[in-house]
């Protein structure tokens, strides 16, 4: 798929912009600060309903407005689809699709996908276990965008049972009402259900992500690896269907259940687990050297990149200043491995940061105007 025409309302910097886009490689080069960011944080957003800078929406409605209006319209194939989303801080976003209000904004995943690169990635592999379930999560959704569904009854059965159990904690410390167990049984059943549907997904993403992954660090920094992805759960117990990782739940629950009580928190489900990336003999994360790091988030990214492509989910493909980052080495390589996308959004501070073999339309971004060179 690709976007051919992406518009902006009081989003971040810009006031208002239309930006018509081509299949193939568009750059928006212009100097620090100048909004090249925003637009390709706005094609993202209609991906995942989430910035990969901020983890509120707020910042992305522009000072002194009210909300922020991002419009995309997207081919895929023959087909052709008009998506809005209306971003309301503190309140619920609208989307429209085909301006129809009759949908959720959920329900506009899967129409526009994107793989995208920036500095930011770099927390991956450096940063805390919430990246990784982030990225895992996503690209799920991305794969199946029925998941964003089981995501989202996840999260709202996991905040229902963390009411239960603080004020079951709070009441076992100040000596109130204590928890009937039978209502926390039910949740418990709740959570392991949902919780078993998204551990499966999660495991089965990482087994094809797997040799892609590798194959791309291979690519990246020939010899460096070879890397694994491991996936750690907090629920241990090694089942391979979607009953035995129910089981292998409700055991962990129920093991915990007196330390839930007392903490009043949910201790153990797939908002608990990490992926522990391997380089070599060692994990990543407290191991490897600040080049490594960068290369294994580019193989995760370049790995997500081919399974969207081989599944047939061609993505949008953004590189956010990552090649100012690179060596030459692998700003070379990186820019032969994507090129021949279907399309490839890219901002650079500079024309000379835009590997040659990535030739095609240029924007010059200047003070929040876009224009076309
Ligand atoms: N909500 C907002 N309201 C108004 N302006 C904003 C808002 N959010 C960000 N900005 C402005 O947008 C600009 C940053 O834009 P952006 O991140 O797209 O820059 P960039 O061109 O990609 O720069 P760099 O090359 O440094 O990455 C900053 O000047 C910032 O003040």
């Amino acid at each position: 798929m690709h976007v051919t025409h992406l518009s902006l309302a009081d989003f971040r910097s810009y006031t208002g912009v239309e930006v018509p886009l081509d299949p193939g490689v568009t750059a928006f080069v212009g100097p620090n600060g100048q909004g090249k960011t925003n637009l390709v944080e706005a094609v993202g957003y209609l991906a995942t309903l989430g910035s990969h800078r901020v983890s509120s929406d707020a910042p992305l409605v522009r000072m002194g407005a009210e909300r922020a209006i991002v419009r995309a319209n997207v081919r895929q194939g023959e087909r052709q689809q008009l998506v809005e989303l209306e971003i309301n801080p503190g309140r619920a976003n609208r989307a429209r699709i085909n301006r129809s209000s009759q949908v959720r904004p959920r329900d506009v995943l899967g129409i526009v996908r994107t793989v995208l690169f920036a500095p930011e990635d770099l927390a991956l592999v450096k940063g805390d276990p919430g990246e990784r379930r982030r990225f895992l999560d996503e690209l799920i959704t991305a794969r199946s965008p029925r998941m964003a569904g089981v995501r989202s009854d996840y999260d709202r059965v996991l905040k229902q049972r963390n009411t239960l159990l603080k004020s079951a904690a709070l009441a076992r410390r100040h000596g109130g009402r204590t928890l009937d167990l039978s209502t926390l049984d039910v949740w418990d059943q709740h959570l392991a259900r949902v919780g078993a549907e998204l551990l499966a997904q999660r495991l089965d993403l990482i087994a094809a992500l797997q040799p892609l992954a590798d194959k791309a660090y291979e690519q990246l920094a020939p010899g460096g690896g070879p890397l694994a992805l491991e996936y750690k759960p907090s629920a241990p117990g090694g089942g391979h269907t979607r009953e035995e990782m129910y089981e292998q739940l409700m055991t962990a629950l129920t093991g915990i259940r007196k330390q839930e009580i007392e903490r009043g928190v949910t201790l153990a489900g797939p908002h608990r687990d990490d992926l522990v990336l391997r380089l070599g003999r060692l994990p990543a994360k407290g191991y490897a050297s600040h080049g490594e790091s960068w290369s294994y988030a580019l193989a995760l990214r370049l790995a997500s990149y081919d399974l969207l492509r081989a599944e047939g989910n061609e993505p949008v493909l953004v590189l956010d200043d990552v090649f100012a980052e690179l060596d030459t080495r692998r700003r070379e390589r990186l820019a032969e491995l994507v090129a021949a996308g279907e399309q490839v959004l890219v901002t650079a501070a500079v024309d000379d940061d835009v590997p040659d073999v990535l030739a095609g339309a240029r924007y010059a971004v200047s003070e929040g105007v876009v224009e076309r060179r």
